[in-house]
């Protein structure tokens, strides 16, 4: 006789293995909840998931927004793969997604013919994965979810593993939106994070253009003065006379002046009086007839008559020879020109802005500059201080030329090694900020590293000027004067201009040196041979 069945030994055992299961799904979920990317989703359908379903194959599917479409967001067998769009009514995801229940399907009973099945069934049936189940998961707010599992027999699926899935139906929809939006928000981080840098990089170019005062970096007690200074003369039109070392920026000085004047919309014509030939400057400032003199045959506007209405820059005044002074007084007192050759007189609206690197007063005192012409410049004067006398606005310029010719070098350079820019504020600047200039162009041009570390001042100077102060008392100025190019233009190689020319290191302009050593009479054979 059969022995009974123990009814309470069954409940009891049934009890046990529910209460099992619920642990399982709250560890499942629990499991789910912490998932945040797809590669940790892979690592727990591999373990737990795989272990509890028994699956071949998991995959993930996804509805879009306007449930026109969905694609596989996960596949167990090719967790690596690319969305993929496919249409949503394709007999298939539509099914699952309109059932409450868990929907079964044996793939043989597929009619291949009949239906387009989505490719993933194909690879399915491939494989032998012969069973299969879909199960629409709960919606949450976004997308609709399919999950499909497929078996290699029917019998796999069990009713306990059919319960378990439903059980962290709920769960698993919640996972994949998680995994979604954090990964949405990782590339707003991202994007934000690219957004911040170019913000950042903007802020500093820009703080390199309000650092300016019209194209002027330095915020040094004696420039603000100085900007105050062009900033109550600009709007008149009072002659302004510019003093300063050579490389100062005077002629940055003389451009804000124009610049911030009424005649801004008209032109401002420069003329460096150093570096034309004399027997030219004449034509050059005031015009010409044709056929004026022999090889006059154009006529020629002057520059005077060019800057008609607007400004004439004339840099190195000092240099302008006596007979020409006398002529650009009349200009200056009239307000009209002659042009050579030529009958009539022109009146003439002329703002004028000169600068010297000279002491007028001592040229005017040892008769080289007409004491007459110096008063009626010198209403407005500037004097513009040494670089070395403003060592505070020496890192701000080294460094806008760092941004202005890496840029332009095509170069990343990000600063100055502290060791540099202590050199930089300790180096006396003959050359004043040109030099300075060149000299960062120069790092740049031969930098290895992100940073400059390196810049070799011209010793050049030292070793010259010692040389100089013995042989001062037997030989003229212009003597030394010459000597001294001569050697800085052999050690240069004879290059004038350019980032290794001798104009640099000597602190002038290439066309100043070129009229300079004209005047001394220095030719390419005394430096290349
Ligand atoms: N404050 C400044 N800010 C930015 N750049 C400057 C400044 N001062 C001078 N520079 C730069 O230094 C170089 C020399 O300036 P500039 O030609 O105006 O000097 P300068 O005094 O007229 O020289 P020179 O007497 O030899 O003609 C230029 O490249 C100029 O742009």
């Amino acid at each position: 006789m059969e022995k009974p069945i123990d009814q309470t030994a069954v409940i009891m055992n049934r009890l046990q293995e529910r209460e099992k299961e619920q642990m399982l799904t709250m560890a499942i979920c629990k499991a789910l909840s912490e998932v945040l990317t797809k590669n940790e989703f892979h690592t727990l359908a591999s373990s737990l998931l795989k272990d509890h379903l028994f699956f071949e194959e998991f995959i993930l599917a996804s509805s879009n927004e306007e449930e026109t479409g969905y694609e596989i967001f996960y596949q167990y067998t090719n967790p690596e793969i690319l969305p993929k769009a496919y249409t949503l009514k394709d007999s298939f995801f539509d099914l699952c997604l309109a059932s409450a229940d868990t929907v079964v399907f044996d793939l043989k009973d597929f009619d291949e013919s009949k239906n387009r099945l989505p490719d993933y069934l194909h690879y399915a049936n491939n494989k032998n994965f012969n069973n299969g189940i879909g199960i629409c998961l709960p919606y949450i707010k976004g997308n609709q979810h399919v999950l499909f599992l497929f078996f290699k027999n029917a019998a796999t699926l069990t009713r306990e593993s059919n319960r378990i899935i439903r059980s962290i139906a709920q769960q698993l929809s919640i996972t994949t939106r998680n995994i979604k939006l954090a990964s949405e928000y990782g590339k707003a981080l991202a994007e934000l994070e690219i957004l911040k840098k170019n913000f950042g990089e903007r802020k500093l170019e820009t703080k390199i253009e309000t650092q300016n005062f019209q194209g002027l970096v330095g915020n040094s007690a004696v420039m603000q003065n100085v900007y105050e200074l062009i900033t109550q003369v600009a709007s008149s039109d009072s002659t302004v006379l510019i003093f300063g070392e050579t490389g100062t920026g005077k002629e940055l000085i003389a451009n804000a002046i124009h610049s911030l004047s009424l005649v801004s919309n008209e032109k401002i014509i420069k003329v460096n009086c150093a570096s034309i030939p004399e027997h030219l400057i004449e034509s050059i400032l005031f015009g010409h007839e044709k056929g004026a003199f022999t090889g006059a045959t154009d006529l020629r506007i002057g520059k005077f008559e060019q800057a008609n209405n607007g400004t004439i820059f004339l840099d190195e005044i000092g240099e302008l020879p006596l007979e020409l002074q006398g002529k650009l007084l009349r200009v200056l007192q009239e307000k009209e020109i002659e042009r050579i050759g030529g009958r009539k007189t022109i009146k003439i609206n002329v703002r004028v802005i000169a600068a010297t690197n000279k002491s007028l007063e001592r040229e005017v005192s040892e008769g080289r500059f007409r004491s007459d012409l110096y008063y009626r410049l010198n209403v407005f004067p500037i004097a513009l201080p040494a670089l070395r006398n403003r060592t505070e606005d020496i890192e701000d310029l080294a460094n806008f030329f760092l941004a202005k010719h890496s840029q332009k070098i095509g170069k990343k350079i990000k600063g100055f090694s502290k060791k540099v820019l202590k050199s930089m504020i300790s180096n006396p600047w003959p050359g004043n900020v040109r030099e300075l200039e060149n000299m960062v162009e120069r790092s740049i041009l031969f930098a290895k590293e992100e940073v400059i570390k390196e810049m070799s001042f011209p010793e050049i100077f030292i070793a010259e000027s010692s040389e100089a102060a013995a042989d001062f008392y037997i030989k003229k100025l212009q003597e030394v004067e010459k000597e001294h190019i001569l050697k800085v233009v052999k050690k240069c190689g004879g290059r004038i201009s350019g980032p290794q020319g001798a104009a640099i290191l000597l602190g002038l302009p290439g066309t100043t040196l070129i009229s300079k050593m004209q005047k001394l009479g220095i030719k390419k054979e005394h430096f290349l041979s």
